[in-house]
């Protein structure tokens, strides 16, 4: 039996979970305030934490990690360039270096994603027996070459998203429809800490926002796309720095900026009890989301098996009769609150483990 271990950190909480084959074993969530991240800065302070809080929780499960056939990690921090495809990328000593060269230990911390692999590497402490593999990374780059153009040959749209959530939802509803994933075209909303709005064609992802970069739609604790010149007045004129105008980007942008909390189900609270501001923002949030699923559907040119709903916000009927009421007209509707993540990750692992699937091949230089 294989026993594998799944560590998939959001932006506002932490998700692990053991398997035994397919089956899960046990699982915990632990969701994150804002101030109990604020003073882990760095990325070596939040791989401590977080690594001494999966240890914590082992030993509270009584589990030993000596036991573990393989730990999935969502994320890994790979190299966009390397990640040309979905599927499951085993991290062997030459793409674990590639990554750990990836960032740098005292820089400022980016997100849960970047630090899965070195919180593996912790957690299986030098046990190689122990393998440890990435499915469908956020940095899966399957854009079609004309959605990779920006407006200036000095740049390029490169995605970040939630690429295993995205594709796993993608699949199911496929099954539904009898159809096989690559036969679907299909839009699927990632309602989470960060949205991401991707478009489903072929069996890959040909379109996205990058949910990390600026780009896209607000979100509860990302910025999505602002007026880019006023944003670079701002730095210029020094009112901000590069890593503060980062942060406003990603996790101390969006709703978080403007109401101080990023959790959705307070947001809600705030506007039930006739807080105008909170209800503005709110509003702007769905209208934002709507406008981007608008913008998918003219890529697919208005063929559209179906939009799918899904991630943590997804739970609340609020915000999806208040997205269904500007874009049901367009596609059927599909509703998978939540995210399947964990589950990916194990299967992601078991399929390569087994040989039913090779891991992605990486070209080595
Ligand atoms: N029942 C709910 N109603 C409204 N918002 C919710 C609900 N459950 C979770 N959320 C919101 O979903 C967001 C987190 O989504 P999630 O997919 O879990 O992201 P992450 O993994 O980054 O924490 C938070 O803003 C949270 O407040
Ligand atoms: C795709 C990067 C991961 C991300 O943004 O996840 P959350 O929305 O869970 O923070």
């Amino acid at each position: 039996m294989e026993k594998i271990l799944v560590i998939n950190l959001g932006g506002t909480s932490s998700k692990v979970a053991i398997y035994f084959d397919e089956n899960l074993y046990e699982k915990k969530t632990i969701s994150h305030e804002k101030e109990e991240l604020a003073d882990l800065f760095t990325n070596k302070e939040q791989i401590d934490y977080r690594t001494k809080m999966i240890n914590n929780w082992l030993r509270e499960i009584d589990f030993d990690a000596k036991e573990l056939t393989a730990i999935g990690v969502r994320g890994g921090n790979l190299p966009s360039e390397l990640s040309k495809s979905g599927g499951t990328y085993f991290i062997d000593s030459y793409l674990q270096s590639l990554i750990l060269a990836n960032y740098d230990d005292d820089g400022q911390f980016y997100h849960g994603v970047v630090i899965g692999v070195p919180i593996a590497l912790n957690l299986r402490n030098g046990n190689e027996k122990i393998g440890i593999y990435v499915t469908d990374p956020p940095t899966v780059n399957e854009l079609e070459p004309v959605a990779k153009i920006a407006g200036h040959p000095d740049f390029e749209r490169i995605p970040v998203f939630h690429a295993l959530n995205q594709r796993a939802v993608a699949r199911r509803v496929a099954k539904e429809m009898n159809k096989t994933y690559e036969e679907t075209r299909l839009i699927v909303v990632h309602l989470g800490a960060g949205i991401s709005v991707g478009v489903h064609c072929g069996g890959r992802v040909i379109d996205v926002n990058n949910v990390t970069r600026g780009d896209g739609p607000m979100a509860p604790n990302r910025a999505g796309q602002l007026p880019m010149s006023q944003l670079i007045e701002a730095v210029y004129k020094g009112n901000c720095t590069l890593e503060e105008a980062q942060l406003k980007l990603r996790l101390g942008g969006g709703v978080r900026a403007y109401l101080g909390t990023d959790d959705m189900r307070k947001v809600e609270e705030m506007i039930l009890s006739g807080d105008e501001y909170a209800k503005l923002i709110w509003e702007a949030l769905v209208y934002q989301v709507a406008k981007e699923i608008g913008s998918c559907f003219t890529v697919l040119d208005g063929e559209v098996d179906a939009i799918c709903y899904t991630g943590g916000m997804a739970f609340s009927d609020k915000l999806i009769t208040a997205l269904n009421k500007k874009v049901d007209k367009l596609a059927p509707i599909k509703h998978y609150p939540g995210e399947f993540e964990n589950e990916g990750l194990a299967l992601g692992a078991l399929r390569v483990i087994r040989g039913d699937e090779q891991a992605v091949q990486i070209e080595k230089e």
